[in-house]
């Protein structure tokens, strides 16, 4: 977990420092900068059904800032559930859902960017027609306040906005070393790079919190170590907070600061990568599968 720095004044200890110490321990202190504050996103008693089906019960998740969260489960076990109400895809019938402590009374999906968040999908959901470059473009447009008809009368804040955005896509097509695929369409290139062409998608828009589901899905091992770098990279280096939902334990257990782990739509661990691996109720949910 990441421990930010509190600037803490070191005072020395003397004989007279010593005397004042009783006073001093009636001077109320400021809360400690080290605290990592509100969770980027908290879930909480989270049930949702379908039909008969309970997919989630009273479940409770808190990613805390500047961490990756990891959901992991036997099949069935509500993971895409819990993932699609993070998104707003899915309307749970009851608990709450906070963003920074503040309780947001409907999310939908259209919301996500607004509140500084962004998602990739296990399907890619990228645009065949289009290039890489312009479906990164999609989005980076979040930023941009001309809108259509300015974009259309030719203003020349469109256009200063549209180079900005360009930058701005080209940039983190760099970063995820997939700028050579700018000007290529998604359906020609290797899985692995469309797969990194969704997650420049999602980072264009400069989220501080990434919802990824799947994100190893179709991968080999090389890439998966790759993107296990490129997301711990995401945290230390831009403070970003990430859910990550992945059957991959290996993964998981490398990249992930807390894992909350659900069976049968019910949150039965949560913990670092080593208490869960070892929790018995974890071993038992993944009886005759690896944990680690
Ligand atoms: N749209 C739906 N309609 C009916 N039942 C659903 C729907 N979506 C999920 N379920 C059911 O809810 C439960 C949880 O499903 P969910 O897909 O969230 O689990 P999961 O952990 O993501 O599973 P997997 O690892 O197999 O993808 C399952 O019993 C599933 O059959």
């Amino acid at each position: 977990m990441r421990i930010l720095c509190a600037r803490t004044k070191v005072v020395p200890v003397t004989a007279r420092g010593a005397a004042r110490s009783a006073a001093l321990s009636e001077v109320r202190l400021p809360p400690s900068t080290s605290a990592p504050g509100p969770p980027a996103l908290e879930l909480r008693g989270i049930t949702v059904t379908f039909g008969g089906i309970t997919a989630l019960s009273d479940v409770d998740l808190a990613v805390t800032p500047g961490t990756v969260h990891g959901v992991i489960g036997p099949n069935g076990a509500g993971k895409t559930t819990l993932f699609n109400v993070a998104c707003g895809f899915v309307v749970p019938e009851r608990g709450a859902i906070s963003r920074r402590g503040d309780r947001l009374e409907r999310l939908h999906p259209h919301d996500l960017a607004g509140l500084g968040m962004a998602r990739t999908l296990q399907g890619l959901g990228l645009f065949d027609r289009v290039t890489v470059l312009e479906n990164v473009l999609v989005g980076a447009d979040r930023h941009a306040r001309t809108g259509f008809l300015g974009s259309l009368l030719g203003l020349p804040r469109a256009a200063r906005e549209e180079r900005e955005l360009r930058e701005r896509a080209t940039d983190v097509l760099d970063r995820l070393e997939i700028g050579a695929y700018a000007a290529r369409y998604p359906a020609s290139l290797p899985y692995p790079v469309r797969k990194r062409v969704a997650l420049a998608r999602a980072l264009a828009a400069e989220p501080d919190l990434l919802l990824l589901d799947e994100p190893a899905s179709g991968l080999g091992a090389a890439d998966m170590d790759e993107l296990g770098d490129l997301v711990r990279g995401l945290v230390s280096d831009r403070a970003m907070s990430v859910m990550l939902v992945e059957h991959h334990m290996d993964l998981v257990m490398r990249v992930c600061d807390e894992i909350t782990v659900l069976d049968f739509g019910r949150r039965i661990a949560h913990g670092t990568p080593d208490e869960v691996r070892h929790d018995p109720a974890v071993l038992a949910a993944y009886l005759g599968e690896e944990v680690d």
